[in-house]
């Protein structure tokens, strides 16, 4: 049992629950930790047995979370059926490449209306699914909602003061997910767009490899913000086009997550981006992270989406070019800054068809 339960915002002491947190990553492990640090029995699943035993016996994460003690009441476990049959709540962070094969191999575990929130940022390369489309479609009777916002996992475990967003169409669903995760250094707003939430969370990776290559050949703080707001401009254009609502970008999970990622070392997705800025091999500089960089896959399969609904997207094309063709940044540089002088917010002034 956890030495102390702080008091929640609102001053009152939630009752204990049970929850799931499914991934033994960095992001798992901060939600693990703000969990049981508000009082709640978490039942942390992660595949490997010695990473599940270290937790148990020390508190600690060593390979994704050095130095830092999840306290409280942490269960963890490699039984996933048995995380998923004891919890009331499920937090899913496993990383989009093998999200639905998780949860589709356990989707008889998970219960009628049980809540079940995602907290990752990507893409699935079949079909352009987000990881809301693949809860709903695997487990159809559960209550979806989506986490996402400018949240760093090593500032969290550091109880530096953070907001995140909660995105859900059923508002029980919202206040829970609040009233769970909700403390005096975490809170927790509100959105009804998930679509919107999650799509923003899952693109502003790649402006993230673009503001670390910015960084590694320091362009400049005139080029940081333009990269910063013309990738705002750019993700907004092609989440819109599908269906997202463009004040979602207004907001913490649109540009307080683009701002975070964009300007911070912290991030995996800038560091990559900073690495090959400074001449390092895209493969050498994921193997050397050790950690996942969703925005290298997310920039794939945005490009080809972007392309077959025709949506213009220059910096992920340039990007892209850069990552996965030949060209040089120098080159895209050139290109991006020759290209047509357009319009600087289309929602008031629609862009000119010539680029
Ligand atoms: N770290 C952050 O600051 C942060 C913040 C918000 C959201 N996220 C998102 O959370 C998701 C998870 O990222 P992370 O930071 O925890 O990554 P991480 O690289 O720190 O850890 C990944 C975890 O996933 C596990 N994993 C990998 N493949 C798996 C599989 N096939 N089955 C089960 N588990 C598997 C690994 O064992 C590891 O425990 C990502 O989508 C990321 O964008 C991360
Ligand atoms: O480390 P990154 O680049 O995966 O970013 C982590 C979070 O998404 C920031 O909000």
């Amino acid at each position: 049992m956890p030495e102390k339960i702080e008091p929640l915002a609102n001053g009152a002491k939630e009752p204990v629950h049970d929850v799931a947190v499914l991934g033994g990553g960095s992001f798992g492990s901060a939600m693990a930790k703000v969990l049981g640090e508000n009082g709640h029995r978490v039942h942390f699943w992660m595949r490997d047995e010695a990473q599940a035993e270290e937790v148990r016996t020390t508190g600690i994460n060593s390979r994704y979370m050095p130095g830092v003690e999840i306290k409280g009441d942490i269960r963890p476990t490699t039984d996933l059926a048995d995380a998923i049959g004891k919890a009331e709540i499920v937090f899913v962070a496993i990383p989009s490449k093998a999200f639905r094969t998780v949860i589709r191999e356990n989707s008889s575990k998970f219960r009628d209306g049980q809540i079940v929130v995602s907290l990752t940022k990507g893409i699935e390369a079949h079909g352009f699914k987000l990881m809301s489309e693949i809860l709903l479609e695997e487990i159809p009777r559960c209550r979806i909602g989506v986490l996402s916002g400018p949240n760093l996992a090593s500032e969290i475990v550091n109880r530096d003061l953070t907001a995140t967003v909660i995105a859900a169409k059923d508002p029980d669903v919202r206040r829970t997910v609040q009233d769970l995760l909700g403390c005096e250094y975490f809170r927790v707003y509100a959105n009804v767009d998930i679509y919107g939430v999650e799509l923003a969370g899952a693109l502003k990776n790649i402006y993230a490899i673009v503001a670390g290559l910015a960084s590694a050949l320091d362009m400049g703080e005139n080029a940081n913000a333009m990269l910063i707001t013309r990738g705002l401009a750019e993700m907004s254009r092609f989440a819109v086009s599908l269906g997202a609502n463009p004040m979602t970008f207004m907001g913490l999970a649109g540009v307080g997550d683009l701002i975070v990622t964009c300007t911070s070392s912290k991030s995996r997705n800038f560091r990559i981006g900073y690495a090959v800025g400074k001449g390092q091999k895209l493969d050498d500089a994921v193997a050397e992270l050790g950690q996942v960089a969703e925005g290298i896959y997310t920039l794939e399969l945005v490009k080809e989406k972007a392309e077959a609904i025709g949506i213009y997207m220059p910096l992920v094309r340039g990007l892209y070019e850069i990552l996965y063709g030949d060209a040089s940044i120098s080159a895209v540089i050139n290109s991006l800054m020759m290209s047509v002088q357009n319009s600087d917010v289309e929602f008031i002034l629609p862009r000119t068809i010539a680029e």
